[in-house]
């Protein structure tokens, strides 16, 4: 492994596979690493990553590497792709042998496990302020992305420069285009609360309502996302943008979102475990649904669509009941 690589992604998944692929098509030397040494052996033999994008080949910038040490000396910019559950532990890990001008962004969607606070929290609870955090967030299926469809993401930093330099890194002009977005806490959010509203709509469609009912939920989601938003003190602009309302429509729309298909199989009468053992990937609005939910009671937010979706998955409520409780609310002013 030569030093000379421009980023160096964490995570071999369908996502962190398919950024790894999109910085390596702009020509970036970009290094991929994941955990398992075996898997990663197979990627570099098969030159694609065949369980989770078949058939599409890697660019020949990008390098494989399972040595975590080696993966993070060879870049200054990483860039975290790992299940929202497990991000605090990866950057446990990588701490020791950051560099002392290392920058540290992710693509991971979602709240810390149990304590719902935001990622960037997280990260400056495990490696303090020294270093220079940036996130990835918008509309953007990894099949698709990795498939060079055109796909449009939104890039924020708590240093303008990095935003910069990596939205850079991965506009190509041709089928990725990047949108720089001041506004740290509100790119973060839209990932965390789609994924509960994905979910809303699968459980929906699963149930046999139709595009009302559909598109009435991810209206009202917007909804709850923007309250939860402002609580947080993200910038209203966001809402509207490539990491809320952009994801949220992607989301609760088509069926490659594994959220969604988890909120159908659900509907469609299958159980939790049967549910996710299907999607056979991480579905992060399950663990997602309890982290919003809880931060929303705390911080004394409504957000009644979440609320339900936490009784159907945490307290054994019938989707169906759930629906009728929510069209049974009072009626209100919009
Ligand atoms: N897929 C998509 O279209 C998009 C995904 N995202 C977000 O990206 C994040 C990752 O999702 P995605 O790639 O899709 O998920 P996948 O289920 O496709 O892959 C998850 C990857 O994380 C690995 N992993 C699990 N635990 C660890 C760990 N402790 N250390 C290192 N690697 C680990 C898994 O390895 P193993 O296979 O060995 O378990 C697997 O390679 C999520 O937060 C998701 O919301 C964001 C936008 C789009
Ligand atoms: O975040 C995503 C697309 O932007 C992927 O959605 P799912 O995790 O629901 O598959």
């Amino acid at each position: 492994m030569t030093n000379a690589a421009l980023i160096t992604v964490l995570g071999a998944g369908s996502y962190g596979t398919s950024l790894a692929m999109s910085l390596a098509r702009n020509g970036n030397k970009t290094v991929l690493w994941g955990h398992n040494p075996q898997h990663i052996a197979e990627l570099a033999k098969e030159r694609s990553n065949e369980a989770y994008l078949p058939g599409i080949a890697f660019p020949d910038a990008l390098v494989l590497e399972a040595d975590l040490q080696q993966a993070i000396a060879a870049s200054r910019d990483i860039l975290i792709v790992v299940p929202s559950h497990v991000f605090g532990d990866v950057l446990a890990q990588i701490k020791p042998f950051l560099r002392e001008d290392s920058r540290i962004s992710w693509a991971t969607k979602g709240l810390e496990a149990e304590t719902g606070r935001l990622l960037q929290d997280v990260a400056t609870d495990i490696l303090g302020t020294h270093y220079p955090l940036a996130v990835l967030s918008g509309p953007t299926f990894a099949k698709e992305l990795a498939a060079g469809l055109p796909t449009a993401i939104s890039v924020s930093s708590t240093d303008p420069q990095f935003a910069d330099d990596i939205s850079h890194l991965l506009h190509c002009g041709r089928s990725l285009r990047t949108y720089t977005n001041n506004d740290f806490i509100g790119v973060q959010l839209g990932g965390a609360v789609k994924n509960v509203i994905a979910i809303g709509a699968g459980l929906s469609d699963g149930l046999g309502f139709g595009a009302n009912a559909r598109t009435a939920l991810i209206t009202r989601g917007l909804t709850e996302l923007c309250r939860l938003g402002e609580a947080l003190g993200a910038d209203k602009n966001t809402f509207m943008g490539m990491s809320c309302l952009g994801d949220l429509v992607l989301t609760c729309t088509d069926n490659q979102s594994r959220n969604r298909r988890f909120g159908l199989a659900l509907g469609a009468g299958k159980g939790v475990d049967e549910a996710q053992v299907e999607i056979g990937q991480v579905v992060e609005g399950y663990r997602n649904t309890k982290e919003v939910y809880l931060l929303s009671a705390r911080l004394g937010v409504e957000m009644p669509i979440t609320e339900q979706i936490y009784q159907v998955l945490y307290e054994n409520k019938s989707a169906k009941e759930a629906a009728l409780d929510l069209l049974a609310r009072d009626k209100k002013g919009e």
